[in-house]
């Protein structure tokens, strides 16, 4: 890495310009870095005709925090390569990455400046009637064609290593699993749910579960997950959606992803009592959002399903019986995942603009308490919870 230096707008402006024949030759370029994610710097890079393109570096360290927790800059690459990877299953739903330099941990891509983050929009109460249906075709297909239903052996080994992810992984580990179930230092937690938080501390029997949601994450190579699964990851617009942002990508359960995406969507449902003063206002966005969770699980289920029984490359996995087991599973899994990632916005480290934009205090904390409650219910009961029983405990 020896040419790496964070880039200045003016250098993020030179590498968008040599790798791009977007702007032509005399353009006047400017730049700006307006990144707000808590890991990378990210700078648009515009000419005077209104062209535009987004340079995304990372540093060697966590921009959230600062160099005092230095991160690996080969999670530019790890982003890098799985959206290439993700982008040429379903590149509808991936942003377009037009070069990638490992030496200064840059990538260059498409600019999504027509579409919003899906989270921001969602806290607005704005509705995309299609977010559900395009995230839950964008992971079964990436999810199911990166897995052992396809992939041989040798060539998923292959890629396991390519996408060997120890750092950012070791972040999920343990802001996801460890952090919250103990008084820890990196915890963010309001003062007013203290008691609830520490009740996490002393809950043996959901330490239990999630204890076991944790190994799976370390020890059930599925598919090539995107990782960071959440609203904040995804750009959406009335008629399009695209993912960003899989820097934490690696082989893992399959159910990560898809209960990331369903956490945050239970989590923008529990905000609205307090997002909104409006009582009838709160209870239709809970409608809209509830009614995405269900299509989402729908549609992922029965497309998921269908490549299963039509795509099956393993004649050992083309028995259907082991099909709906593994289909069940992966339902269980979201759940718990869903439920480790409501308890972790709450109280863990990195929160949610959702739960932090409720200005009412005594709302904020219902909502909190509300989202612990939640998160352990999902947990402790993902064996015997179906679609229609969660959508009632919300
Ligand atoms: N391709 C893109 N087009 C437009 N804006 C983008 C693009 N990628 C990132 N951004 C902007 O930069 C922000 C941070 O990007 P993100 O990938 O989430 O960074 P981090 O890895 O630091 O979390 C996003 O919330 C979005 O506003
Ligand atoms: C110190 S990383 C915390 C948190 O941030 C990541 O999300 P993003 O980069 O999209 O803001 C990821 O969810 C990590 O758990």
């Amino acid at each position: 890495m020896s040419d790496y230096k964070p880039f200045s707008p003016k250098q993020a402006a030179r590498f968008a310009d040599l790798h791009s024949d977007l702007f032509g030759d005399h353009s006047q370029l400017k730049a700006e870095e307006f990144g707000d994610g808590n890991l990378n710097l990210v700078f648009r890079v515009k000419n005077n005709r209104s062209s535009s393109l987004i340079v995304k570096q990372a540093l060697p360290y966590a921009r959230c925090v600062g160099e005092s927790w230095p991160l690996t800059l080969d999670r530019a690459r790890i982003e890098a390569q799985v959206l290439q990877q993700h982008g040429k299953i379903c590149p509808d739903h991936v942003v377009e990455v037009y070069h990638f330099d490992q030496d200064l941990a840059a990538i260059l891509m498409e600019d999504l400046h027509q579409y919003e983050i899906a989270r921001t929009a969602l806290i607005q109460g704005k509705s995309f009637p299609l977010l559900a249906q395009h995230i839950a075709h964008y992971l079964a297909q990436v999810l199911f064609h990166t897995s052992d239903f396809v992939m041989t052996g040798p060539v998923k080994k292959a890629r396991q290593q390519q996408f060997s992810n120890p750092e950012l992984c070791l972040i999920t580990e343990d802001l996801f699993f460890t952090d919250p179930y103990s008084n820890h230092e990196r915890n963010n937690i309001n003062p007013t749910i203290l008691p609830e938080a520490q009740k996490l501390w002393l809950d043996t029997e959901l330490q239990a579960e999630v204890a076991q949601l944790k190994a799976d994450f370390l020890s059930k190579p599925q598919a090539l997950l995107h990782g960071d699964m959440h609203s904040g990851s995804i750009f959406v617009n009335a008629d399009s959606t695209k993912v960003i942002d899989a820097e934490f990508g690696f082989f893992g359960p399959i159910g990560f992803d898809c209960g990331s995406f369903i956490g945050n969507l239970l989590l923008c449902t529990l905000a609205q009592t307090g997002l909104t003063k409006d009582p009838a206002t709160a209870q239709s966005r809970q409608t809209y959002l509830k009614d995405q969770i269900q299509q989402f699980w729908q549609g992922f289920a029965a497309e998921f399903s269908q490549l299963m029984q039509q795509e099956t490359a393993d004649t050992s996995f083309q028995n259907s019986l082991y099909q709906q087991r593994f289909l069940q599973q992966v339902w269980q899994d979201s759940l718990g995942y869903a439920g480790c990632e409501l308890i972790r916005r709450t109280v863990g480290l990195a929160h949610v603009a959702d739960l932090e934009k409720i200005a009412d205090p005594a709302q904020k904390a219902n909502a909190e308490t509300a989202a612990l409650t939640l998160g352990r219910q999902l947990i402790l009961q993902r064996t015997s919870l179906g679609l229609e029983q969660l959508l009632d405990l919300i």
